[in-house]
């Protein structure tokens, strides 16, 4: 009897994709692919193209060329349809002066076609764990920093999609933020969805990604496990921030 290994399903793939703002590309030939239940850290230096491989992921830049799939279909034929399978939480929370916390979250229940009922079911559980319960009828615009951020986290962890698109996570948030949002992130990995975010806190990445794509002056340097990184660099129990130093020639100014 031939027993069939299950296939990790593909979630998000690039396949050689050049792009940028205008004729002159800003990332060049960018390859990589997320499988179901990975939580996948995209690192390089400022200014390196995180920001814009996010941009054309999303559907809001157009590569020159090259091909991205979600779910095995490309975005090019299937915009909206696409959008329907990730959320996004920028770097800057971007939130709209006249809702409410909780007309923020209906209004993501009807962006992503999820009936009321349960999207306040699972905000619930949410709110808690970011401690906005009591702020839910108040204006999210007059929070601070961090609990802006927290209201971004909400409208994206309602939707359970396959792919979380995460700018910056951890920027703002406390130290209690980020462990509920460390911990909001390996239990969404244990539901197979799957994660990129970009980061430059490569310590805390180290204890959690499954995987980095490192990306250097517009292109992809390295992809893989700790261990891959480590193998790649010759540093046998080097840091994620020692092979990273290593990988982009030992440049200081990691911020
Ligand atoms: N709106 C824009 N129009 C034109 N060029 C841009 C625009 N945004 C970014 N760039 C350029 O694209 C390049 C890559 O920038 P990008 O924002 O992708 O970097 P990043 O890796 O996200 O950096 P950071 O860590 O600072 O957020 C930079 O040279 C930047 O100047």
């Amino acid at each position: 009897m031939i027993i069939l290994k299950d296939v990790e399903a593909m979630i998000l793939e690039l396949k050689d994709v050049t792009g940028g703002y205008s004729k002159t590309p800003v990332i060049h030939n960018i390859d990589f692919n997320i499988k179901e239940g990975e939580i996948v850290g995209l690192i390089g230096l400022n200014g390196a193209g995180k920001s814009t491989t996010i941009k054309h992921i999303l559907g809001l830049l157009q590569p020159h060329s090259g091909r991205i799939e979600v779910l095995g279909k490309s975005i090019t034929n299937i915009k909206d349809q696409a959008r329907t399978h990730m959320t996004y939480i920028p770097e800057s929370p971007i939130l709209y002066e006249e809702l409410t916390l909780r007309e923020h979250i209906h209004m993501t229940a009807m962006a992503y076609g999820i009936d009321e009922q349960t999207i306040m079911k699972r905000a619930d559980g949410l709110l808690d764990l970011f401690r906005l319960k009591k702020e839910l009828d108040k204006f999210p615009t007059h929070f601070s920093k961090g609990m802006k951020q927290k209201v971004m986290l909400i409208c994206a962890f309602v939707v359970q999609p396959e792919l979380y698109i995460i700018d910056e996570p951890f920027l703002g948030l406390d130290p209690i933020g980020i462990e509920s949002l460390i911990n909001l992130m390996v239990e969404e990995r244990s539901n197979n969805r799957s994660i990129l975010m970009s980061t430059h806190i490569l310590s805390t990445a180290e204890r959690y990604c499954d995987r980095y794509i490192i990306i250097h002056d517009g292109r992809k340097i390295a992809d893989g496990t700790i261990d891959d990184l480590r193998e790649q660099t010759g540093l046998k129990n080097g840091t994620l921030d020692s092979v990273y130093l290593k990988l982009t020639g030992g440049d200081s100014h990691v911020s």
